[in-house]
């Protein structure tokens, strides 16, 4: 007979939101590596949603044509944190996701209501299916998608610490631009309608302008044996 000392953890939901370079992904996929969890980039998917609209000639100035072609494309969502997946229709679209031009018009994609919910119902079946727990980044998860999440993290971080992050990875971009851009998609992701990015009054706030990868990594790990100890 199974004792509650063998037993399998119970599943446990993380929600992990905050803006750009502020640590979510890196910080997400080696929490749930570690823990055994499921891991989920949302960000991955809008940017999957606006790479097929771009493709697909739909103008993104024009929100009716976006929330129109919403329902279109099929997205599938990879979960494991060693190797995260994302295609559409099919087609692996890693690569063209993080293209300049996706990233300049993946906000306005993302604001239109009838994408949002598309996405979110996705995103919480996959939550739902994630037998041992899953660790789910984005900006709206702790207040929208996933709202009874066991643990609500939201990262931050100076702007000058996430453009430095930022342009580390994108080799010779400027500093300088990287953080008017990053402050430009902040706003807009801030203050649209549906679902802005924003802190749940639940959520725990990290600061990690001073912190390593390596402890953001441990503050949140401790912080999820915690809740699990208490389930
Ligand atoms: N605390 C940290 N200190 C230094 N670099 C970091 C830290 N957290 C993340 N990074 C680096 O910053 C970049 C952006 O991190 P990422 O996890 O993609 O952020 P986000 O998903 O919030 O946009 C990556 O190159 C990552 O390795
Ligand atoms: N839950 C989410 C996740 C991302 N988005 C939108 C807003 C973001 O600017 C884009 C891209 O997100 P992503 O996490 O890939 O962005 P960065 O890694 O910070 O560059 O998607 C969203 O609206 N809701």
């Amino acid at each position: 007979m199974e004792t509650a000392a063998n037993a399998a953890p119970a599943a446990v939901i993380v929600a992990i939101d905050g803006p750009s370079g502020t640590g979510k992904s890196s910080t997400s996929k080696s929490v749930a590596a570690q823990l055994g969890l499921s891991y989920l980039d949302t960000g991955a998917q809008y940017r999957a949603i606006t790479w097929w609209m771009v493709s697909n000639g739909i103008d993104v100035t024009d929100p009716s044509a976006i929330a129109a072609a919403a329902g279109k494309p099929e997205i599938v969502s990879g979960t494991d944190p060693s190797a995260p997946t994302i295609t559409v229709d099919g087609t692996d679209v890693a690569g063209p996701i993080r293209t300049q031009e996706v990233t300049s018009k993946v906000s306005a994609v993302s604001a239109v209501p009838e994408v949002r919910t598309r996405i979110t119902e996705l995103q919480r079946s996959i939550a739902k299916s994630a037998q041992r727990g899953i660790v789910v980044e984005g900006r709206d998860i702790g207040t929208t998608v996933l709202p009874d999440a066991d643990l609500k993290i939201f990262l931050t971080a100076s702007p000058e610490a996430r453009a430095a992050r930022r342009s580390g990875e994108l080799k010779g971009v400027d500093v300088a631009a990287t953080r008017e851009a990053l402050i430009k998609r902040d706003a807009a992701d801030s203050g649209r309608k549906t679902s802005p990015l924003a802190k749940a009054d639940d959520a725990v706030e990290v600061d990690t302008t001073e912190l390593t990868l390596k402890q953001v990594i441990e503050c949140v790990v401790t912080l999820i044996e915690e809740k699990r100890a208490a389930k």
